[in-house]
């Protein structure tokens, strides 16, 4: 069976991204929207109520519109804005969450695609939490840096063109000085914090890739948990996993540096625990492709689990 799938805001970053791991392949049939019409209502309204599968690659405001212009109650929605990620209604397309995640995301009729730091940032929390080496009510920073295209067309305007009125020559920055990222409830929400936690992003001059980090002082936790017993609960918890990985800790101890744009082009997630065993403080880190599982290989992912097709299938 060939399914439809019409990818809403497919000239974005995102959406042709999300074009590309799907062109070509025989069980899908990709529904398109002449370009001069992408943000015209009715033609938008015919396609989001005609295919098997849509994908919302777009603003929040539009995203929202676009699930309001549903009324086929057979249409499996996958949104990749920030509008629907701890909305109850809707099921949080990480399959990797936990033990039940991927059979909720198989079962829904709409997955909210996760945000890319938060895909590191739940990715290194909810295990630690779960196995209550972590006590949901600890106070947890993260840090991050992504590459430019993380900010959409804007930004790899704004870092790329020369002629964009927004041009930068910058080589790196830090932002969400407020501390009100878009990310935080649902990084809050899905890692299963009481406390919400302090998000410090970066944006560095290249394109593509990132790093997640969550460092902590381990001898003030309950329980002083070790390295080894840290690194443990993310192997056991993601094991058999084949898009997220745990380094062991000889491979992590034997690094010197890690390079963000490591894991580009691909759908994968590699963690890992940095630190000296007994000098009670490690460093959680996750490296994964900002466009890759942090947007549109997970779309692709959850897209496969919704239509009941090889999970992996289109992905690397
Ligand atoms: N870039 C990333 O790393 C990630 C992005 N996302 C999310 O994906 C969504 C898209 O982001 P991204 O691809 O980066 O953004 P882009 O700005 O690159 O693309 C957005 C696309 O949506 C189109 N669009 C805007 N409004 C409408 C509308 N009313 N009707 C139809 N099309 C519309 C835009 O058209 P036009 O061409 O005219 O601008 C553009 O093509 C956002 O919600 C973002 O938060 C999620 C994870 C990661
Ligand atoms: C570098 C940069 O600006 N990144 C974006 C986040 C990436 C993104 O688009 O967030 P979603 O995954 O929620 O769509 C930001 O911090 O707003």
């Amino acid at each position: 069976m060939v399914s439809k799938v019409f990818i809403d805001g497919e000239a974005g970053t995102t959406g042709l991204q999300i074009r590309q791991r799907l062109e070509g392949r025989d069980d899908i049939q990709l529904l398109s929207i002449a370009p001069e019409r992408r943000k015209e209502t009715a033609a938008r309204a015919e396609l989001l109520n005609g295919a098997d599968a849509i994908i919302l690659c777009l603003p929040d405001a539009a995203a929202k519109e676009a699930v309001s212009l549903i009324d086929n109650p057979a249409v499996k929605v996958i949104d990749a804005s920030t509008a629907y990620r701890t909305a109850a209604d809707w099921t949080y397309g990480f399959a990797e969450l936990d033990k039940a995640q991927r059979a909720k995301i198989a079962g829904s009729t709409r997955i909210s695609n996760p945000g890319c730091y938060a895909t590191g940032a739940i990715a290194l929390l909810r295990p630690l939490v779960s196995a209550g080496l972590l006590p949901g009510s600890w106070p947890v920073t993260i840090n991050a840096v992504s590459g430019y295209s993380g900010g959409g067309k804007s930004m790899i305007a704004e870092f790329e063109d020369p002629n964009a009125p927004n041009y930068t020559q910058e080589n790196f920055r830090i932002y969400a000085l407020p501390l009100q990222h878009k990310h935080v409830p649902e990084i809050q929400k899905h890692g299963q914090l009481e406390l919400r936690p302090i998000f410090a992003p970066s944006v560095g001059r290249y394109a593509q890739g990132m790093i997640v980090e969550i460092p902590l002082h381990l001898d003030l936790i309950p329980g002083k948990p070790s390295l080894a017993a840290l690194n443990e609960a993310l192997s056991a918890h993601y094991a058999g996993e084949r898009f997220v990985t745990v380094a062991s800790l000889a491979e992590s101890g034997a690094m010197t540096g890690l390079d963000p744009e490591g894991l580009n082009s691909t759908n994968r997630m590699k963690l890992f625990t940095f630190g000296t065993e007994g000098a009670g403080q490690a460093r959680l880190v996750a490296l994964l492709d900002n466009l890759g599982k942090g947007a549109s290989g997970a779309a692709v992912q959850n897209l496969n689990l919704v239509l009941g097709l090889d999970e992996a299938s289109g992905l690397s």
